[in-house]
């Protein structure tokens, strides 16, 4: 039964912990005493941007996408938002319908704009949004009898209590909170570390069954909506706007307060904003010189601190790793992560040919997983067997054969597709999220677990707050199975190459998987470590779990195997109880030598 864990600790409502919100909340909250107007302007300036930037943050400082042009989406809603208020298409709409109405065609432009991202990697991306922004504008010039062109319009008028400089601070301050913790919610879901593996480690986010369309359409419905409020909220400031108001430099602040800030944070980007607005303001005749500023903090901050003001503040990074630290697997947190599992049937790969242009990496192989046995794969280097592992976990497609688990054929080229149907893998080359806790990484594993929805997770209602619970305390547990429980708090990128093999096995099984796929588990461990991997291995076979285990450690596999294939030029040489293969004199002569 999952759930037994030790004590667990309340997890912070925000990640960084609540009482910095609470204390800039504090502040905001407080500045109307100044009584000095134009901090009023500077500081609703500020909120503004930040209800842009915090959605904006998933995309960019989550998901790692470079949309640099999102000052479109501004423009857009502060368009929308004063058109329909001045009646200019339809009939004239209160200013908060209107700006209602700004966040749906937000959230559509949203997910059109950032629908490419699924495509185009990197600078392309960051082009076509870009792009977009220049259409945004030329729109906005061309489209004069809805939008006046060049000459602007006027923008919504919010009404009393907010129609003075303090009433309207207030209502985007709300907006402003409202909008940290949404965002702040979806960043400390599953849906936000989902995020973070699609940008740190796409093959690791797709074993696990993490789907980037689905993920990356609420991510830009969502940050789309914010920032056609944003938009909206800004025409209201401005009172008047044209196309000018919306400048390339708008949309580099917005872009540059992610980077400062930090990415995978919620604090530090709205530091990051705070101090992108206030700095040209505090320094008046630096504000000429914004883009340069921008440019040199980015640079600054790049070179000295790669992980921006979230870095900076975030005092557990320097936290002193325990000395003893052996990695001691503990069987009994095991059984009570796995239980005893309903056996799987068998998983057969029937005549597997995949060649890599002339090279045949497998030719006609058959092999049968079964449950609750290890089933040992060797060979030379290059005779196919992470080829192998690859066709079963579906990151390649064979040209001929076929792959199903009982009479269920397997869909090839799907890799997504294996978490829902138990299958969970390894790497030859552990894909660890470093900037994520051990445990963060653990709980990616278990992903395609949880029940609540997007739009759950931003609200986090109750089925969201049970999903977490119950994801942390099987991470928990899965971290006590694997012996590393002591490590859970400590960022992944600290830990050694030996513990992050474990890290894996702890993520993968997560997903209490009927078939687990282990490539080379023993590489760079020592003679100890390896001992208390080959346990760890029975133990998950024990609980019904069959083992695909590809290693070069023969004793290892001679060890453990219950059954052993051995592939050479990509064919089966020989197969069988490891005695049996041992024995094998074209094994012998091919692979393990006299
Ligand atoms: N993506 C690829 N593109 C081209 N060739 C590939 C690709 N992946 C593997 N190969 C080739 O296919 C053959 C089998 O590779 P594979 O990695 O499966 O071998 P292996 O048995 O796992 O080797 P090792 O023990 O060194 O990991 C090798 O000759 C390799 O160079």
């Amino acid at each position: 039964m999952p759930g037994a864990v030790p004590a667990t600790r309340r997890k912070p409502l925000l990640p960084g912990g609540l009482l910095p919100f609470l204390l800039l909340l504090a502040l905001a909250i407080a500045l109307p005493l100044t009584g000095n107007e134009y901090w009023a302007l500077i500081a609703t300036r500020a909120a503004i941007y930040w209800v842009l930037v915090a959605g904006l943050n998933l995309i960019v400082g989550f998901a790692g996408q470079l949309a640099i042009g999102y000052v479109a989406l501004l423009t857009l809603g502060a368009y929308t938002t004063s058109v329909l208020a001045a009646g200019n298409v339809l009939p004239e709409m209160p200013p908060f319908l209107a700006l209602a109405c700004a966040a749906a065609v937000g959230a559509v432009a949203g997910l059109v704009v950032g629908l490419p991202a699924l495509r185009l990697r990197t600078f392309y991306f960051a082009m076509t949004t870009l792009g977009f922004a220049t259409i945004v504008t030329q729109v906005a010039l061309a489209w004069q009898e809805v939008t006046g062109g060049g000459i602007g319009i006027s923008g919504p008028y919010f009404p009393a209590p907010f129609d003075n400089a303090w009433g309207f601070y207030y209502l985007c301050l709300g907006f402003a909170v409202i909008a940290t913790l949404l965002a702040g919610n979806v960043g400390r879901s599953r849906f936000g570390r989902a995020l973070i593996a699609i940008r740190d480690a796409e093959v690791a986010a797709e074993a696990a069954g993490i789907s980037k369309p689905a993920l990356l359409a609420c991510v830009f419905l969502f940050a789309g909506a914010m920032a056609a409020v944003a938009g909206g909220l800004f025409a209201g400031l401005q009172t008047y706007i044209t196309p000018e108001a919306f400048t390339f430099e708008l949309s580099l602040l917005f872009f540059i307060a992610v980077l400062i800030g930090g990415r995978g944070s919620v604090l530090g980007p709205l530091l990051g904003t705070v101090l992108l607005t206030l700095l040209p303001e505090i320094a008046a005749p630096l504000a000429a010189w914004s883009t340069l500023l921008y440019a040199v903090m980015l640079l600054a901050i790049v070179l000295a601190v790669p992980g921006g003001i979230a870095a900076l503040i975030d005092m557990g990074r320097r936290r002193r790793l325990p000395a003893d630290r052996a990695i001691l697997p503990r069987p009994a947190a095991l059984g009570a992560l796995l239980g005893q599992r309903p056996a799987a049937p068998p998983l057969r790969l029937r005549g597997i040919a995949l060649h890599f242009g002339g090279l045949r990496a497998i030719d006609g192989l058959d092999l049968v997983l079964r449950p609750g046995e290890v089933h040992g794969l060797i060979g030379p280097n290059g005779s196919g067997k992470t080829t192998t592992l690859n066709v079963i976990s579906g990151y390649y497609q064979p040209q001929q054969g076929s792959l199903a688990l009982g009479e269920a054929p397997l869909a090839m080229g799907r890799p997504e597709s294996r978490a829902g149907q138990g299958i969970a893998r390894t790497f030859q080359t552990p894909r660890i999220i470093g900037e994520a806790t051990v445990l963060q990484n653990v709980m990616i594993g278990g992903t395609v677990a949880g029940h609540a929805t997007f739009a759950e997770a931003m609200l986090w209602l109750p089925r969201q707050a049970a999903d977490e619970a119950r994801l942390e305390a099987d991470a928990r547990l899965a971290l006590q199975a694997v012996g590393l429980e002591a490590l859970a708090g400590f960022r992944a990128d600290r830990l050694q190459h030996s513990e992050l093999r474990f890290v894996e096995i702890a993520r993968a099984l997560m997903l209490r998987p009927a078939y687990l796929l282990l490539d080379e588990p023993a590489a760079g461990l020592s003679a100890e470590e390896i001992r208390r991997l080959g346990q760890l291995i029975r133990e998950i076979s024990a609980h019904g779990t069959g083992v695909l285990l590809v290693e070069h450690h023969a004793d290892l596999i001679f060890d453990i195997c219950g059954h052993v294939t051995v592939l050479n030029l990509g064919r089966v040489l020989a197969e069988g109880r490891p005695a049996e293969v041992r024995a094998h004199k074209e094994v012998i002569s091919a692979y393990l030598g006299a």
